[in-house]
């Protein structure tokens, strides 16, 4: 269900990645279980600590100014060493008092060379053999590739498998979440900026083109990158060459693009929305990444497999009875595997003796209409006007946030404890826009 706020301990284990709190003093108020076992810390070690050696200027202070979320390229937080970069997503969070702090999670820029040790693509079925045994050919290929598919359906899985089984994968594979970066981010975050050339660049920085020099750039949402930035990217992967902002100098960077979207790009081509140069230059080899509902034969190894990944987490061991794996088998998946991650970790959460029954199976409300109702009518036509209604449900309260907030979509995706990039989606869904 839709929750206005949070409680800490509730949204420190809703993330895989390494995730940590940080109060307005900016001091570390939390870290997840991902970050111990990351960074092989005790996360009393790192509470109360500052976030950065130099917090009179880092990103975190900047966020509790703006309340402007941020992604893009950084070193680490507390105890983290700072030679180690990170590609770091950070947001404002609003506790259940009403307190404001930020949220930030890291993901590893490089993986180690040799044995790949990253996510697994899990799956058996027929429909998943053959979008995976694709991916290969995609991989080999070297052409741009496009992955189109609903929500959760695994595309930056699927981007970052590309990566590793393509001739660059002792390479870096850098993730652009398009959503995020803006007009006035894009330039500076793709091609980095010269020292003093906007206030706040106290130091020169790379962009992301650049660290992705002989790697995977993976340009996630493509389909929300505004227009008017869009000549900026076509040029850019044309030439190979780019500017820093501030710069004069021409730099080079041998990049491989994956991009994903869940839009209709060709639509958006045909509304004017989308530059049909840029359409061709990134879907030379696109790929269709099938819904989970269209592949529910790998439902139970996707179940034994989260399951597994909890236990592990949690030191203990969680099973399903029969009526729970009826219900989720039953049920229509529309968001795909990332929903049923999220419905096996509040079951296992419930469960009694690590027993997971019916009754600790919920399902959240839809945040794609269409593929909710088309999901329920494959599974169980009789809910669908209750799903109908739980869309309008989200809706009218979102409605009711855009009020109360004058629009400013910060606060209103701060009290639903979501991040901007979700709320930005949900408004989409929705015809909130
Ligand atoms: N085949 C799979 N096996 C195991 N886990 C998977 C698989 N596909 C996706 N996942 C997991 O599901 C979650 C969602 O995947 P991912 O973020 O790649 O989806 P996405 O399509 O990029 O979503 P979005 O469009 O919302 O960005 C992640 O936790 C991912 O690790």
């Amino acid at each position: 269900m839709l929750q206005n706020a949070f409680t800490l301990e509730s949204l420190l284990e809703t993330h895989d990645l390494p995730f940590v709190i940080i109060n307005a003093d900016l001091r570390i108020v939390a870290v997840n279980r991902a970050w111990e076992l990351s960074f092989g810390v005790d996360r009393q070690q790192q509470v109360g600590r500052p976030c950065c050696a130099d917090s009179g200027r880092c990103r975190h202070r900047q966020l509790f100014q703006s309340l402007e979320g941020y992604a893009g390229v950084h070193g680490g937080v507390g105890t983290v060493p700072p030679e180690l970069s990170f590609n770091v997503r950070g947001f404002p969070l609003l506790d259940a008092d009403g307190t404001l702090y930020l949220g930030e999670t890291l993901a590893p820029i490089s993986k180690p060379t040799g044995a790949y040790s990253g996510p697994t693509m899990i799956g058996q079925s027929a429909a998943f053999t053959r979008f995976k045994s694709t991916l290969l050919q995609a991989a080999v290929s070297q052409a741009p590739v496009m992955l189109l598919g609903e929500t959760g359906t695994g595309k930056e899985l699927a981007a970052e498998f590309v990566h590793r089984q393509s001739p660059r994968a002792d390479a870096d594979f850098v993730i652009v979440d398009c959503t995020i970066l803006g007009e006035d981010l894009f330039e500076s975050e793709l091609f980095g900026h010269e020292k003093g050339a906007f206030t706040g660049a106290a130091v020169a920085k790379k962009g992301l083109f650049e660290l992705a020099n002989g790697g995977t750039l993976f340009l996630d949402e493509i389909g929300d990158l505004p227009l008017s930035q869009q000549p900026k990217l076509l040029r850019a992967l044309e030439s190979g060459q780019f500017r820093r902002v501030g710069g004069t100098t021409m730099l080079k960077s041998d990049v491989r693009i994956v991009c994903a979207t869940h839009r209709n790009l060709a639509d958006m081509v045909k509304a004017g929305r989308f530059r049909e140069d840029l359409f061709y230059r990134l879907s030379v080899f696109p790929v269709d990444v099938p819904r989970l509902r269209d592949r529910k034969q790998d439902l139970p190894v996707l179940i034994d497999f989260f399951l597994e990944q909890l236990g592990g987490r949690d030191g203990r061991t969680y099973r399903l009875n029969q009526q729970a794996l009826i219900k989720l088998l039953q049920y229509g998946w529309p968001g795909n595997i990332r929903e049923l991650r999220n419905c096996l970790q509040l079951a296992a959460g419930l469960s009694q003796n690590g027993v997971v029954s019916e009754a600790c199976v919920h399902f959240m409300q839809p945040l794609n209409q269409s593929a909710a109702v088309e999901a329920t009518v494959a599974a169980t036509p009789e809910r669908k006007p209750c799903l109908n209604s739980l869309a309008e449900l989200e809706a009218d309260f979102i409605n009711s946030l855009i009020v109360k907030y004058q629009g400013n979509r910060k606060l209103i995706a701060a009290e639903m404890n979501i991040s901007e990039r979700t709320l930005y989606r949900k408004l989409n869904r929705l015809n909130l826009n």
